[in-house]
């Protein structure tokens, strides 16, 4: 089970998050209360350990400030969280250094799209808003099968992570307001209770 933990600010909890065993950590550059600048996002990007993903997060931005973010932090991943076309995802598949990972983020009426439609790495279905800790119904839902690489996000906690994965069986999880004291703080005690009931579904 692959466990991102996102929209992270500070040293301490990027800290907790590889201690813990985290599989990515995700820095938010699109608007948010979660967002940091690329000075603080390049600081805590290299606090973290090769084997450990660190995934800028946008959201229908200038294809720009998307590549000048990239360069000057260093992150590892791009996740594209907004309706960013094909032609975008190409344009940013371009520039983005070998062996870095797309990641796109969509949210899913009856059916998700297919996963690489957009060339994406990792496709990632999420409530229709990001990052507002909202849990979406996976009833009668046609989710990508076991071979696929796809993160399931939305409203995910320490408390239910652990039936989400069993209902919709992804190849991993993605959190951010679920391991929050309160919006945009991190709860150091929730990043490792959410890594330990993901990882006892494993
Ligand atoms: O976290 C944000 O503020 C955010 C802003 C814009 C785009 C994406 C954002 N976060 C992503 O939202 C999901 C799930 O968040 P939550 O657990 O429901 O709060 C996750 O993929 C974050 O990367």
């Amino acid at each position: 089970m692959f466990v991102k933990v996102c929209g992270l600010r500070t040293e301490p909890d990027v800290d907790t998050a590889v201690e813990a065993g985290a599989d990515a950590i995700g820095f938010v550059f699109a608007e948010s209360p979660r967002r940091i600048d690329a000075d603080t996002a390049r600081r805590l990007a290299a606090r973290v350990p090769d084997g450990i993903l660190t995934v800028g997060v946008f959201r229908d931005q200038p294809l720009d400030d998307v590549r000048d973010l990239v360069e000057a932090t260093g992150v590892r991943a791009v996740q594209l969280h907004g309706h960013e076309d094909l032609g975008y995802f190409d344009a940013v598949r371009a520039f983005l250094p070998t062996g870095r990972t797309l990641i796109r983020a969509a949210s899913v009426r009856d059916e998700a799209p297919p996963h690489g439609e957009r060339g994406e790495d990792v496709l990632l279905l999420d409530a229709p808003v990001p990052g507002a800790g909202e849990t979406w119904d996976l009833t009668g839902k046609r989710l990508p099968g076991p071979d696929v690489r796809w993160l399931l996000a939305g409203g995910l906690t320490p408390a239910n992570v652990g039936a989400a994965i069993r209902a919709a069986r992804p190849w991993g999880v993605d959190v951010s307001s679920g391991i929050e004291a309160s919006r945009g703080v991190k709860d150091p005690a929730l990043i490792r209770a959410f890594l330990a009931a993901a990882r006892a579904e494993a």
